[in-house]
């Protein structure tokens, strides 16, 4: 019989400012799969294709860069990997997958995030694993090696999160997948890949008001995660160290209180880890920083780059077309740079897979 699922994710902004590598935030935007294939026994490991087989079509943002191939597409080699390190090791029969995307690629909204924890629901769904969220986390986390992005699009809301310290085994395990599994033409080979290791990512949601609203100011240009990784020193200062600490602190409550105290939330959103090392990635990210304050405009709370950029992600619970208009006209005036902007909610329920009827 034809089985028929919808799988949804939202984008998701991290840091948050102080929070590098820990905070993340789900919001309104969505990659949605619309996925059908004929349910029936899995093929064994002896009589699977060398070549994995499904008809993937695609549409909305990527449309021209993402490969269509399901040997070389990020959602259905993670699918892959989690299906193959179960045993499974080749899509079920007659797979087709939609994926139609209105997360932008390479601008800072966790696109990636999304797409790796969208092929883990996938490899989960089709696999018949019935995984809880916590181990999906932990496939999650062998694609992507930071937890701000994959914990808050896969949980939803306001999340933070941290890597547990793997014991030698672990860490050789966890190193294992990426380099055969996602990095290596994998999709040759008929060896089982390694399980992650259990309870790799840990997390807890955080009170957001909702009044809270996110406007993404989105540049016209792409920053890749590791090119604005590779920017940032492998140790800091510790006034610098001490600088975030006190602002994260204050910042996980400070989101959650009602009315939300703009002055508290605009310093508790600075950072000295990783936005100054990045400022020159985004021409006119220090100028948007100096002009757009609690003072100049009523309602607006604080201002960070949205997870490795150049999105330019400002709180708010007014003014949000004025606020939005003077970010876009500063980048425009002191960087040349053209951009969009969309107000965001943020978006409690996190990815979920629906059932739908067979056609
Ligand atoms: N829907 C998708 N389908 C397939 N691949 C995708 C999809 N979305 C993103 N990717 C892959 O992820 C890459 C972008 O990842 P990158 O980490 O650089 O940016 P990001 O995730 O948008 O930003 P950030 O991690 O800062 O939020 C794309 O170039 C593409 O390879
Ligand atoms: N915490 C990550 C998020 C980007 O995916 C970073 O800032 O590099």
């Amino acid at each position: 019989m034809t089985r028929r699922v919808r799988i949804t994710v939202p984008c998701s902004t991290a840091n948050i400012g102080p929070g590098f590598d820990v905070l993340g935030a789900s919001l309104s935007l969505y990659l949605t799969l619309d996925v059908s294939w004929l349910d029936g026994p899995t093929p064994a490991a002896t009589s699977v294709p060398v070549t994995p087989y499904a008809q993937v079509t695609y549409s909305g943002e990527g449309t021209k860069d993402v490969s269509l191939d399901p040997s070389q597409n990020l959602i259905t080699r993670t699918a892959l990997y989690v299906l193959r390190s179960q045993g499974v090791m080749a899509f079920p029969a007659q797979l087709s997958i939609h994926a139609h995307n209105d997360i932008p690629l390479g601008r800072g909204l966790g696109s990636s995030g999304a797409a790796v924890v969208a092929g883990v629901m996938l490899g989960d769904v089709l696999g018949g694993f019935n995984m809880s969220k916590d181990r999906m986390l932990d496939y999650c986390l062998m694609v992507e090696r930071h937890p701000d992005n994959v914990a808050a699009a896969l949980i939803g809301g306001f999340v933070a999160s941290y890597l547990r310290e793997l014991s030698p085994e672990d860490t050789e395990a966890k190193s294992i997948p990426l380099s055969e599994t996602l990095d290596h033409p994998m999709m040759g080979k008929r060896d089982k890949p390694p399980q992650p290791p259990h309870g790799i990512g840990h997390y807890i949601k955080l009170n957001w008001q909702p009044e809270i609203k996110a406007i993404a100011i989105i540049p016209k240009f792409e920053v890749a995660t590791a090119k604005a990784r590779a920017v940032l020193p492998t140790s800091y200062d510790r006034p610098d160290v001490v600088f975030n600490f006190q602002r994260l602190a204050v910042l996980t409550s400070a989101l959650g209180r009602s009315p939300p105290d703009a002055d508290l939330i605009w310093q508790a959103m600075q950072d000295k880890i990783h936005q100054p090392y990045r400022k020159h990635l985004i021409p006119g990210l220090p100028e948007v920083f100096a002009t757009i304050t609690p003072k100049t405009y009523p309602g607006f709370l604080g201002v960070c780059l949205s997870g490795a950029g150049p999105t330019i992600l400002a709180l708010a619970v007014d003014n949000f077309e004025q606020i939005a208009a003077n970010v876009q006209q500063v980048l425009k005036n002191t960087g040349g740079i053209d951009s969009t902007w969309t107000l965001l909610e943020l978006e409690a329920r996190g990815a979920h897979v629906q059932d739908l009827l067979p056609q």
